[in-house]
């Protein structure tokens, strides 16, 4: 079977870090991923960011994993804090991810939405597709990012519906 018209990277011959980003980042975006909302509070404040840089790790305990860009606004807040809260979005969340996803301070980015408190006290959003309650166990740096190793510590499925998903640079409706 012969795939339809490709195009071939090799990153060793490329040694310009912006043309090595840009190629990347095109890359990516073939990468579909769902959608989140990950949330903080405590002595760090009330924030958060709009994710799809975050997977599962392993169910014992059970663990996920979230990137976060450390120059992004939101980073000294949840790493003083050490807890997040990862709120799966449903497909009409698109504006909210935008809110989150910008440049908007962090107070006018919940008011748009209802929130609650699970475990930790980082918010929740109420009609997510899931919230996944965690601590931050461990971190690892890797360039411009933290990989945050949360465990869970609990859960709350609302909600049926279909999933917002990222894919080539736009938002996308997905059915289960
Ligand atoms: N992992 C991350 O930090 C991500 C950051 N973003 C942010 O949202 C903006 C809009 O994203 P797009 O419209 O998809 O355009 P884009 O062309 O900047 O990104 C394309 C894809 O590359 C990846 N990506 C983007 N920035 C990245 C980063 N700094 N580190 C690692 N991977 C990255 C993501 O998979 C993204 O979907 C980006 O400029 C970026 O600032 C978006 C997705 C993931
Ligand atoms: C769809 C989407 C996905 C994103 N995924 C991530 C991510 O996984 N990790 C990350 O650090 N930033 C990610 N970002 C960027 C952050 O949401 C953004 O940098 C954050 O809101 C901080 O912006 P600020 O510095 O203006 O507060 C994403 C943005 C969008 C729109």
């Amino acid at each position: 079977m012969t795939l339809a018209a490709s195009s071939r990277t090799d990153f060793s011959e490329i040694t310009d870090n912006d043309t090595r980003r840009a190629l990347f980042r095109g890359a990516m975006a073939k990468l579909g991923a769902a959608v989140n909302i990950i949330t903080t509070d405590g002595p760090g404040g009330r924030t958060g960011f709009a994710a799809t840089a975050v997977c599962s790790v392993t169910d014992d305990p059970p663990t996920l994993l979230v990137c976060l860009n450390r120059s992004a606004s939101v980073y000294d807040a949840v790493t003083t804090n050490k807890v997040l809260c990862v709120n799966t979005l449903n497909a009409g969340h698109q504006p909210l991810s935008h809110l989150f996803g910008g440049k908007t301070p962090a107070a006018e980015r919940f008011a748009t939405a209802d929130w609650s408190v699970l475990t930790t006290g980082a918010p929740a959003l109420d009609d997510a597709l899931v919230s996944f309650d965690c601590v931050i166990e461990n971190t690892v740096s890797q360039g411009t990012h933290d990989v945050l190793f949360c465990r869970v510590v609990s859960t709350a499925t609302r909600t049926e519906g279909q999933a917002l998903f990222y894919f080539d640079r736009a938002y996308h409706a997905v059915s289960g």
